[in-house]
């Protein structure tokens, strides 16, 4: 790889310790990981590292807490799937700086796998504090990047480290940016974008330079919402950021100046409570009623989503269109999904799909494997996608 030293060029690590930066923001419900992709890809690097004698010290982030450490969002539950995933023992210590972290890593034996807590329960990381950085450093000899899906953050686990430690990519980081240069890198026109899912304030402002490198851009699941209220449309209960009205209006104009067709839903699903089985039915956009929440496409925008999937050579799809792990919010989702497989399958289409959940959603549909590329990275994938720098890629490049 061009840029930046792999785990080709990490010489013995025999004895020394490795935090390995990972991305383990992976979907759960009810205390289970629903989808094991992210730790899958991870096997690899990990494996290797330790198959060097190396002690591996697994750096992580899981949601997004706000106020220090909390249950909800430890990753103890999770360093149980990896376990299982990777099929051997990974220990945990319940911080990821301090005593907790340097005592769980002077117990480490050589080929050892230990995943630090919540690196998010810090202020300090997504500030990428020297200081904490330093502190995370402490308990490494080198640092490995192997969260391509984090590298558009600059954070003190993604970015900081590599200033302190030498500083490699990992194999999934490496064959992620191979694999999206080869699918995207010169992509066949037309490019259909379909964007969707909850992320709203932090992926739409990167849509205003998507829609100068794509033919069309197919927006559903909640980041419709905010387009559809910004049009005037009511959405009734849906999740919407009414403040981000004005950015979507200039997303919108952008796009028209660049000739990039904006698809907005025409029907949707609407339920008054976000539950499976929840009582449902599908209105047209204009008649919302105010006390429900669009949880999904409707079948008519579907049927528009596949006619611009078969106008375009190559499709880019992050976010669910609906709530796809609520049945019945799933159905526009997975529809879209077996129609891009198809036409993958039939070699009409290269189709590039990324993020946690749409992972999910297209295993969910049984199609993951029929698409020409699946990421792990979700805002990364399409942050790489409109050109901009990621910061914990360009850092391993110094
Ligand atoms: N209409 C909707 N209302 C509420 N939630 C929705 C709706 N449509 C989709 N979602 C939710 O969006 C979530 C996925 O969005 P998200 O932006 O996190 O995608 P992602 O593929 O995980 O990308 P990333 O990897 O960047 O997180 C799912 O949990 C899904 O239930
Ligand atoms: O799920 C993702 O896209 C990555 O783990 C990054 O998570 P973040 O959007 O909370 O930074």
């Amino acid at each position: 790889m061009a840029g930046f030293k792999t785990l080709d060029d990490i010489g013995n690590i025999d004895g020394k310790r490795v935090l390995v930066r990972v991305d383990l923001n992976v979907p759960v419900a009810g205390g289970k990981v629903t989808d094991a992709t992210r730790i899958e890809r991870i096997a690899p690097t990990i494996a290797e590292l330790s198959g060097k004698g190396a002690k591996v010290i697994l750096l992580a982030h899981f949601g997004r807490p706000k106020d220090g450490p909390s249950p909800e969002f430890s990753l103890e539950p999770i360093a149980k799937a990896t376990a299982e995933v990777l099929g051997r023992p990974v220990g945990f210590a319940a911080d990821c700086i301090g005593d907790a972290a340097a005592s769980a890593v002077a117990a480490m034996n050589n080929g050892d796998v230990l995943l630090l807590e919540n690196t998010r329960f810090y202020k300090g990381e997504e500030k990428n504090d020297p200081d904490f950085t330093e502190k995370l450093a402490a308990n490494g000899d080198i640092f490995v990047n192997d969260a391509f899906s984090a590298a558009h953050r600059a954070h003190s686990s993604t970015e900081g480290l590599a200033h302190l430690l030498p500083a490699f990519a990992g194999r999934t980081m490496q064959a992620e940016l191979d694999a999206l240069e080869k699918g995207l890198g010169n992509p066949a026109r037309p490019v259909v974008a379909i964007v969707g899912g909850a992320k709203v304030s932090s992926k739409i402002d990167l849509l205003m330079n998507l829609v100068k490198k794509v033919d069309a851009l197919v927006i559903g699941g909640g980041m419709a919402n905010t387009f559809l209220a910004a049009r005037g449309t009511d959405v009734g209960k849906s999740l919407c950021e009414h403040d981000l009205a004005n950015t979507a209006k200039q997303i919108m104009i952008e796009a028209a100046e660049a000739g990039c067709a904006v698809i907005l839903p025409i029907d949707g699903v609407v339920a008054r409570e976000f539950k499976a089985g929840a009582a449902s039915e599908t209105v047209a956009i204009s008649e919302v009623p105010a006390d429900t929440m669009i949880l999904d496409v409707g079948e008519k925008t579907v049927k528009t989503v596949a006619d611009w999937i078969d106008r375009g050579a190559t499709l880019v799809w992050n976010g669910p269109l609906g709530a796809f792990e609520i049945e019945p919010f799933d159905r526009a989702t997975v529809a879209a999904a077996k129609h891009a497989a198809a036409r993958t399958k039939a070699g009409k289409l290269i189709s590039v799909a990324g993020g946690g959940d749409t992972v999910a959603a297209l295993n969910h549909a049984g199609v993951a494997d029929d698409f020409t590329y699946v990421s792990t990275a979700g805002g990364a994938f399409l942050e790489w996608m409109e050109g901009k720098p990621l910061p914990g890629v360009d850092v391993l490049k110094r």
